[in-house]
């Protein structure tokens, strides 16, 4: 599979829990997508322009908090299937072309945030694994960022 082993898949979705479990979830998606994006913006400052339409200018407005949980709900339901790589391309490749028709969104910045996830993750994940959420993420960020330029 070009996805991650099951042993990484399970450990992956089993430390997961540890975020989107739903008691911690409601608050900690939104605060931990907020995390994400403002390190994705201070690293990478014009990619704030692409979230123009989901009022970004505004971060703790309810439009951008409705896009931070889109996209943290989206993560959720790729980790949780990793187990089920047909499944998954199929979830990966729809998204593909939602990122893939808007002006601006580039590989680069998949590749930050993937770079952020895995360095902001062991913030809130117990025991936390690199090589495994490496081995996972990895695959899904260049699956949605498939065919950008
Ligand atoms: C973990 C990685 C990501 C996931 C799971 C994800 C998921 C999503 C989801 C579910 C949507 C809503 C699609 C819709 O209903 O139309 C969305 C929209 C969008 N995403 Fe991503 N995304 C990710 C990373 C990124 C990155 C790195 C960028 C670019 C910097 C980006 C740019 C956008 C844009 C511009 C939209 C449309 C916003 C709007 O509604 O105007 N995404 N994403």
């Amino acid at each position: 599979s070009k996805y991650c082993s099951n042993a990484d898949a399970n450990l992956v979705i089993n430390q997961w829990q540890q975020v989107s479990s739903p008691d911690a979830a409601a608050k900690s998606k939104l605060t931990g997508g907020q995390a994400v994006f403002k390190k994705l913006f201070a690293l990478a400052p014009g990619a704030v322009d692409v979230f123009k339409r989901v009022n970004v200018d505004n971060f703790d407005s309810p439009e951008f908090s409705a896009h931070i949980m889109r996209v943290m709900g989206g993560l959720d339901i790729l980790i949780n299937y990793l187990n089920d790589p047909e499944t998954l391309e199929q979830m990966l490749d729809h998204l593909a072309g939602q990122h893939a028709v808007r002006e601006g969104v580039t590989a680069a910045a998949f590749e930050l945030m993937a770079n952020v996830l895995i360095g902001g993750l062991p913030k809130v994940v117990e025991d936390f694994n690199p090589d495994a959420w490496s081995n996972c993420l990895t695959p899904i960020l260049n699956g949605i960022a498939a065919g950008l330029p």
